[in-house]
């Protein structure tokens, strides 16, 4: 079944047919032999170490993909930070899963690069407001994945109203440029005037100031217009006009400061990145990222066997045997085969996720958030 648009349904993942066909042909041949033997299967992306973290996400629907599978499946938990090993084990009949790697692996790819991407940013400016805008650069399906990555790495909030339905959060948000166009030049007082007259209480007055004129000019100019009532600015100058933004935004707070409005605080966005946020965390109270969490690689996750009814066995390159890995005491992450001894005081990361088929973790995204929280200071992410 095809609707209008270019997406798989969630009943095609959830049945398998989200799949690369060579597992189908794999599926028939091992049917066509009689093969169905109990596999450990492990996912991975580094087979050891390399220094880097990663911020885990999409173990959710990892879950979700596995319910009602004759399956075993543990996992690091989400929003804990992992460098290399495996990141989740499945055991069962290798046919009760074989369909359903495809899928696997994307959920984890993408939700994980854009955790780890947001967790950069997070940290880029610890005690500013950092808000997700990232939305209008993915495909509307999975815009809730990069908002709740935001979420999961800590961020404040997010622009996405359908994905705040999903994720059972509100979105934020004040106005666009194109509602200053449509006001007109020279009439920015009416258009700021207008949203204050129109939205919510709630709706903090965020004025834009950089569509037709200079950002402190248009900055003094919603001051005045708004009066007590403006909360903040929006610096969003398109990078053609940038120069030192620095500058501008240092500008803007001394004309403000010069009129008596120490209390409007200045918002920035548009090509952020975690340099931008430290090189002007101290002169602006928040940060709208967008490109900077979507444009991240997918990670390159795989999914390998390790072990064949009870035997170790590997491809090439890969690490036979069924693994566990550890938090060391000194922040470290270790990898070491499950039935060996754990490292001296380091904790084992994986808990079980799917036992024959139910669901048996919760994810709640407060609760992955402050574990991400306390894995990044516990780990040395620089
Ligand atoms: O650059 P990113 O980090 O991806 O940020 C996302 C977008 O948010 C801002 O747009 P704004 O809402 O001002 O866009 P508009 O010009 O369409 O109003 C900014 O100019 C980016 O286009």
């Amino acid at each position: 079944m095809s609707g209008p648009f270019d997406t798989v349904s969630d009943e095609a993942i959830g049945e398998g047919t989200a799949t690369d066909a060579y597992f189908r042909r794999t599926e028939r041949t091992l049917e066509h032999a009689g093969k169905n033997p109990r596999v450990v299967a492990e996912v991975t992306v580094d087979q050891f170490p390399t220094g880097e973290f990663d911020a885990l996400a999409g173990v959710k629907d990892v879950a979700n993909l596995f319910e009602g599978r004759a399956v075993d499946v543990d996992a690091i938990p989400e929003g804990r930070l992992f460098d290399g090993g495996p990141v989740m084990r499945i055991e069962g009949p290798y046919l009760e899963f074989a369909r359903f790697e495809t899928s696997l692996l994307g959920f984890l790819s993408q939700a994980s690069a854009f955790a780890t991407r947001a967790l950069e940013a997070r940290r880029a400016a610890p005690d500013s407001q950092v808000l997700s805008f990232g939305a209008r650069h993915v495909h509307p399906a999975i815009t809730p994945l990069v908002e709740r990555a935001g979420l999961l790495a800590g961020m404040d909030g997010f622009s996405h109203v359908a994905a705040g339905e999903v994720l059972g959060r509100e979105a934020g948000g004040t106005m666009p440029h194109a509602l200053m166009l449509l006001f007109g030049k020279g009439e920015q007082e009416a258009a700021w005037r207008a949203f204050d007259e129109a939205v919510g209480e709630d709706v903090p007055r965020v004025a834009l100031c950089d569509t037709f004129t200079d950002e402190v000019d248009e900055t003094l100019r919603a001051a005045a217009a708004l009066g007590d009532d403006l909360d903040s600015v929006r610096i969003d100058t398109t990078g053609s006009r940038r120069g030192d933004f620095r500058h501008i935004v240092r500008e803007v707070r001394w004309e403000l400061d010069a009129v008596g409005r120490e209390d409007v605080d200045i918002f920035v966005s548009g090509g952020i990145t975690p340099d931008a946020m430290r090189s002007l965390r101290d002169i602006v109270d928040g940060f709208g990222v967008g490109s900077y969490v979507t444009n991240a690689d997918p990670m390159d996750f795989a999914l390998d066997i390790v072990a064949i009814e009870g035997e170790a066995i590997s491809k090439r390159g890969k690490l036979s045997g069924v693994k566990e890995v550890y938090r060391t005491a000194d922040g470290g992450h270790h990898v070491g085969l499950a039935d060996n001894e754990a490292p001296a005081d380091a904790e084992a990361l994986f808990e079980p996720l799917v036992r024959d088929g139910e669901i048996v973790a919760e994810f709640d995204v407060d609760a992955a958030a402050a574990r991400l929280r306390e894995d990044a200071e516990l780990v040395d992410l620089e």
